[in-house]
C-alpha cells in the first residue's frame, strides 16, 4: 500500500537551531534538515518541498526557484534577504518571509562590542600578549565616554545601538532619511544629514539594508570627508563601504580603526583588508548568539508552518500580512474574490487595463490586500497558469493595469458584497457576489442582471432573448450531446428582455457545441467557463 501524505514538506537548508525542526513537526509539517549542499544539489532536491527555511548560506536564485515547482514559501531565519531573489520569487508566486526582530539585540550588541574592541584594540593586544610580547607601550586606546557616535540607519538595530551607546555616555547622531524628528527625540539622538555625520562622528556604525541607495554609502569620497581619527563599524551588510578606499585610509591613518562583520564578498576567505593596520573583523557573527538563533529559528518555523497549514501570513516581504485568526474568516471571501475575478476575466473583452474591487457592508472591514490579490489572480488566470494571489499584483503592475480598491461600509441589499468591475471599450462590466451563511460564496449579479449561482467547475454562460421555449431547446441540445446539467441558474433584466443562463455541467463543453448553442434561436452569446 502506498503511504500518501498530505502534510506540507519543508526543507531546512542552513544550519539552524534544532527547535525549528521540532516546531515544524509539532505544527504538522514533514521536515528535512539538509545543510551544506551545492547549488546543483539544492536545485535537484527543491522540487519536493512546499517550504524552504534558510539563513544566509543558501542563495535562492532564479534557477533554484525555477526548479521549485511546489514551493509556496521561503523563510529567512534572520533579517537580511539579499540572498533571495525576491522579485523572481514574487513572479513565481512564492511568499518570502523574514524574522525582523529576533536577532536585533544580539547584532546591536556585536556592533557595540566592535566599538569597544576598536577603542581599546583588544584583538591586536590579545594576539601579541599571547605571543609572549607583553606589548604594553603599543596600545594606547581612547575613551568612548563623551565621544560622538554616528549611526547610518536608525531602524531596529540602529535604535538599540543608540540606546546602548547613550548608556555608555556617548552622544548619538543619526542619518536616516526615514527618521522623523519625533522619533529622533524619542530615541535621544540628533537627526543629521550624511555630510554632518561624516564631519562630526568619532565612531560610525552602519545599520541599513543594502539597497541601490545605500550601496557604497561610505564611498571613497565620503570616507575622505570623515573626521580624522574616526573609527568605523559595519555589522549590517557588505557593499555599504568601499573596501579598497577603507584600506587606503586606514594605511594613511586618516581612519584610526575599522571593524567589519560583513564583506562585499562572503564568505570572505581572502580580502585585501586582511592584515591592514587597525583593522579587525568577524565572520558575519552579528546574529550568532544562542538567544538570537533560538529566537529566529522558532519564529521562522512558526511563520512558515502557519502559512503552510493555516494560510496565516506574518512578516512577508512580498505580500500583505494575514493573521492566523483572519485567515479562516477570509478564506470564503478569497474563493469568492478569485471566482469573480475569473468570471470577469473570462467574459470581458478588449484591452482590460482598469479593474476596481469594491468591498461593501461587512466585507468593507476585511483586510483588502489578500482579496485584491485573489481577484487579480482569478482575473489573470486565463493568461498564466502560474499566477496566484502572491504574484498577481506584481503581474498586474507589470502589465500596466490600474487597480482600484473601494470600501463602502454601508450595507446594500446584501449584508456583505464583493463587486469587481472592469473598464472595457463597451463601458464598465461588473460582477458581484456575497457569502451565504458566512461561508458559501455565491454570484449575485452579472453585468447588471441579478442571478444566484455557485461558480464551480465547468459552466456555460448564455445571454438570450427572454422568450418561451428557450430552456427546452438548450436542455435538449446538451442532452443530445451527452452533457449532464448539474444546476440551472436564471436571471433577466426585465420580462421579455435580455436573460442570462448559467448552467453548471459535469464536463467541459467542446467548442463545436458552443457554436451550435450560439446558433439556437434567440441566443445572443454563449461562452464555456471553467472555475
Ligand atoms: N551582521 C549580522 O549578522 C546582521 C544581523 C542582523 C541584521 N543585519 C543587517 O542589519 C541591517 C539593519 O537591520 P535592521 O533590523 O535595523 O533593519 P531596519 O529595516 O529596522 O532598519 C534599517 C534602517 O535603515 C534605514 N535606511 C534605509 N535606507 C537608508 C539610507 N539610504 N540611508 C540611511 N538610512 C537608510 C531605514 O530607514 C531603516 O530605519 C540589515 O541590513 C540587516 O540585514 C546584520
Ligand atoms: O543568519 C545569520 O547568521 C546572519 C543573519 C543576519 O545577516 C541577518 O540579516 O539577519
Amino acid at each position: 500500500m502506498t503511504n500518501v501524505t498530505t502534510k506540507p514538506r519543508v526543507l531546512i537548508s542552513d544550519k539552524m537551531d534544532p527547535n525549528a525542526a521540532r516546531i515544524f513537526e509539532e505544527r504538522g509539517c514533514d521536515v528535512d534538515v539538509i545543510t551544506g549542499e551545492t547549488p546543483e544539489e539544492l536545485i535537484a532536491r527543491i522540487g519536493e518541498y512546499d517550504g524552504l527555511a534558510i539563513r544566509s548560506s543558501t542563495t535562492v536564485t532564479p534557477a533554484v526557484l525555477d526548479a521549485a515547482t511546489n514551493l509556496k514559501v521561503i523563510g529567512r531565519a534572520g533579517i537580511g534577504v539579499d540572498n533571495v531573489d525576491i522579485p523572481y520569487a514574487s513572479g513565481k508566486g512564492v511568499v518570502v518571509m523574514n524574522t525582523p526582530f529576533g536577532n536585533s539585540i544580539t547584532t546591536a550588541e556585536h556592533a557595540i562590542a566592535m566599538v569597544m574592541a576598536l577603542a581599546r584594540q583588544i584583538p591586536m593586544a590579545d594576539v601579541r600578549t599571547q605571543a609572549g610580547e607583553w606589548p604594553k607601550k603599543d596600545f594606547m586606546g581612547v575613551e568612548i565616554t563623551g565621544k560622538t557616535l554616528g549611526l547610518i540607519g536608525a531602524g531596529n538595530i540602529g535604535s538599540i545601538v543608540a540606546s546602548r551607546a547613550l548608556g555608555l555616555k556617548m552622544k548619538v547622531i543619526a542619518f536616516d532619511p526615514f527618521l522623523t524628528e519625533d522619533r529622533a527625540v524619542e530615541m535621544g539622538v540628533e537627526k543629521v544629514d550624511l555630510d554632518g555625520l561624516l564631519e562630526r562622528a568619532d565612531f560610525i556604525t552602519l545599520h541599513t539594508p543594502l539597497t541601490d541607495q545605500t550601496r557604497n554609502i561610505l564611498s571613497r569620497e565620503n570616507l575622505e570627508k570623515t573626521k580624522p581619527g574616526v573609527r568605523i563599524v559595519n555589522c549590517a551588510r557588505g557593499g555599504l563601504i568601499d573596501e579598497a578606499a577603507l584600506k587606503d585610509l586606514l594605511e594613511s591613518d586618516h581612519i584610526a580603526g575599522a571593524a567589519l562583520d560583513v564583506f562585499a564578498q562572503e564568505p570572505a576567505k581572502e580580502n585585501p583588508l586582511f592584515g591592514t593596520k587597525n583593522f579587525i573583523c568577524t565572520p558575519h557573527l552579528g546574529a550568532s548568539t544562542t538567544e538570537a538563533q533560538v529566537n529566529v529559528a522558532l519564529q521562522v518555523a512558526e511563520q512558515l508552518a502557519d502559512y503552510l497549514v493555516n494560510g496565516g501570513v506574518t512578516n512577508a516581504l512580498n505580500m500583505p500580512s494575514l493573521s492566523a485568526e483572519e485567515a479562516p474568516k477570509l478564506k470564503p471571501y478569497m474563493a469568492l474574490a478569485e471566482n469573480l475575478g475569473s468570471l470577469v476575466g473570462q467574459l470581458a473583452h478588449g484591452n482590460l487595463t482598469k479593474i476596481s474591487i469594491e468591498r461593501e457592508g461587512a466585507a468593507a472591514d476585511l483586510n483588502g490586500k489578500p482579496i485584491t490579490g485573489a481577484v487579480l489572480a482569478g482575473f489573470m488566470r486565463q493568461y498564466s497558469d502560474t499566477v496566484n494571489m502572491v504574484n498577481a499584483p506584481y503581474l498586474a503592475k507589470e502589465r500596466g493595469m490600474e487597480v482600484r480598491e473601494i470600501r463602502n461600509e454601508k450595507e446594500g441589499y446584501y449584508n456583505t458584497l464583493l463587486r469587481v468591475t472592469v473598464e472595457t471599450e463597451q463601458g464598465n462590466r461588473s460582477v458581484a457576489g456575497t457569502l451565504f451563511g458566512s461561508e458559501a460564496p455565491r454570484l449575485v449579479n452579472i453585468f447588471g442582471i441579478g442571478i444566484e449561482a455557485d461558480l464551480t467547475g465547468h459552466m456555460l454562460y448564455i445571454v438570450n432573448e427572454d422568450a418561451p421555449g428557450f430552456i427546452g431547446r438548450i436542455g435538449s441540445l446538451l442532452g443530445a450531446n451527452g452533457i449532464n446539467i448539474g444546476n440551472f441558474n436564471l436571471g433577466r433584466r426585465e420580462g421579455g428582455g435580455e436573460a442570462v443562463l448559467l448552467l453548471s455541467v459535469d464536463q467541459a463543453i467542446p467548442e463545436d457545441l458552443v457554436q451550435e448553442a450560439s446558433a439556437l434561436e434567440g441566443v445572443k452569446m454563449v461562452k464555456a467557463l471553467t472555475f
